[in-house]
C-alpha cells in the first residue's frame, strides 16, 4: 500500500509531468495505486497523492471493483456550458464534504495501460471524478473551490490531527 499525502502537505500542489513510457515499471505503480484506492476506499486516485508526480490516474466507479479504468496523460474538454453540483471529498482532504460545481459532461483523451490512446464521453460520476482527479495532476484540490474561510478551518482541523499523530 503506498502513502496518501494530505492536505495542506504543500506537495499536493506539485504540477505533474506527462507519462514518457507506458512500461512494466509504470504497470507495477498502476496496480499498487488500485491496491491503495480500494483498501482507502476511494472511486479513484492520482499519482500526485502518492507523491509521484506523473499524469497517471486510477479510477472504479463500480461497487464490486468490477471495472478498473486507468487513464495516462489525460486530457478534457468541456462540451455543455452546463454545470453540475456534486458533495467532493477526497482521500487527501478526510474527514470533509464539500459542494463543486463543475462542467456537467466532457471528452475525455487518454491512453490505458497498455499505451493506447482511447476516447470517451462522460457525464454524472465520471464527469465529477476525471475532473477531480486532474486537479490533483494540476495540484489543485476540491477545498481551492471554496471560501477561504471555510478551506482555512479546514486546513486547521487537519494541522491539528497531523500534530497528534506520533
Ligand atoms: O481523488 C480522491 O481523493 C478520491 C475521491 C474521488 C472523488 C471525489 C469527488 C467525487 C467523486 C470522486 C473520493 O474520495 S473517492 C470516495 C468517494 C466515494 C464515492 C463517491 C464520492 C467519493
Ligand atoms: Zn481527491
Amino acid at each position: 500500500k503506498l502513502e496518501i499525502l494530505e492536505f495542506p502537505d504543500p506537495r499536493l500542489r506539485t504540477v505533474a509531468k506527462p507519462v514518457e513510457k507506458v512500461d512494466d515499471e509504470l504497470r507495477k505503480l498502476i496496480d499498487d495505486m488500485f491496491e491503495t484506492m480500494y483498501d482507502a476506499p476511494g472511486i479513484g486516485l492520482a499519482a500526485s497523492q502518492v507523491n509521484v508526480h506523473i499524469r497517471l490516474i486510477v479510477m472504479d466507479l463500480s461497487e464490486d471493483k468490477s471495472e478498473p479504468r486507468v487513464f495516462i496523460n489525460p486530457e478534457i474538454t468541456p462540451l455543455t456550458d452546463d454545470t453540475a453540483p456534486y458533495e467532493e471529498g477526497c482521500l487527501s482532504v478526510p474527514g470533509f464534504y464539500e459542494k463543486v460545481e463543475r462542467p456537467a459532461r466532457v471528452r475525455i483523451k487518454a491512453l490505458d495501460r497498455d499505451g493506447n490512446t482511447f476516447e470517451e464521453e462522460a457525464d454524472e460520476l465520471l464527469a465529477t471524478c476525471i475532473q477531480h482527479e486532474i486537479d490533483h495532476l494540476d495540484g489543485k484540490l476540491f477545498v481551492d473551490y471554496v471560501s477561504r474561510l471555510k478551506r482555512d478551518r479546514i486546513r486547521k482541523k487537519l494541522e491539528k490531527i497531523h500534530r497528534q499523530r506520533a
